[in-house]
């Protein structure tokens, strides 16, 4: 199955087909405020309270979900926020492709798809390797935020951080259930009003850390359909 592609237009939206490998995101913003990234946007609820509250920082956007970032431009447009870009595409490929290392102040992954099924817990997104991708793309003292509704996901994740010397928790807990001034997304509300608790896991890429961070493996564009299957 595929989803239907709508084609987007909006200023706020940025065609991965025009992106530079890798892309210089101070011109894109035509600013060097500080980059951060939100994976898996969804509908944009989460980055425009975010964006909001933080206009000295640049943000990017991303989801494979076509209609999700179509909404996103469109919620962006409605609160006029100039400091957010949005892109379709496939977390690995944008980590891979057109980040460049210690780019980003910080990272945001709120509720992955949460693959229950103890089968298909190997599509999650979020694993060892993942993380490494992500370390690479993050300067020293950046910020790495995850949540998600599902315990052996939240738990899993904590896990892995706490065997990568490169991060450190920025919490007392490795998870915990309230994360002081966090905006709530879409899905967070969804779960919370009805009664489920989300994990929250808070690190920080090590100050003075050098070497933690693993080359870019390579990764190919046909690799993204297989996660867009359930989006049709
Ligand atoms: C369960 S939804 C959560 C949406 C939003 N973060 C929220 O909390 O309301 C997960 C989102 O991640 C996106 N997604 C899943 N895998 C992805 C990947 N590999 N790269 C980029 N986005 C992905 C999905 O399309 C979906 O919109």
């Amino acid at each position: 199955m595929t989803q239907r592609m709508i084609e987007i237009t909006s200023p706020w939206f940025l065609a991965e087909e025009t992106l530079a490998i890798p892309t210089d995101f101070s011109a894109v913003f035509g600013n060097k405020n500080p980059l951060a990234l939100e994976i898996g946007c969804g509908i944009g609820d989460f980055i425009t309270q975010l964006a909001t509250r933080q206009p000295q920082r640049n943000f990017i956007a991303i989801d494979i979900y076509n209609k999700g970032c179509l909404k996103t431009c469109n919620r962006l447009q409605q609160n006029g926020l100039s400091n957010v870009r949005v892109i379709r595409t496939e977390a690995r490929y944008l980590l891979a492709q057109f980040l460049t290392p210690e780019s980003l102040a910080a990272v945001y992954i709120n509720c992955p798809d949460p693959w229950p099924k103890k089968r298909h817990r190997k599509r999650r997104l979020v694993n060892g390797e993942f993380l490494l991708a992500l370390l690479r793309a993050m300067r020293p003292g950046a910020d790495l935020f995850f949540s998600s509704d599902v315990a052996d996901y939240a738990l899993d994740v904590a896990d892995q951080l706490q065997n990568l010397p490169g991060f450190e928790n920025r919490m007392s807990a490795p998870v915990a259930f309230e994360l002081a001034d966090y905006p709530l997304s879409k899905y967070m509300r969804r779960f919370l009003a009805q009664g489920q608790p989300i994990h929250f896991i808070h690190h920080r890429r090590r100050v003075g850390d050098t070497g933690h961070a693993m080359p870019p493996q390579p990764v190919s564009r046909g690799f993204r359909s297989a996660w867009s299957e359930h989006h049709a």
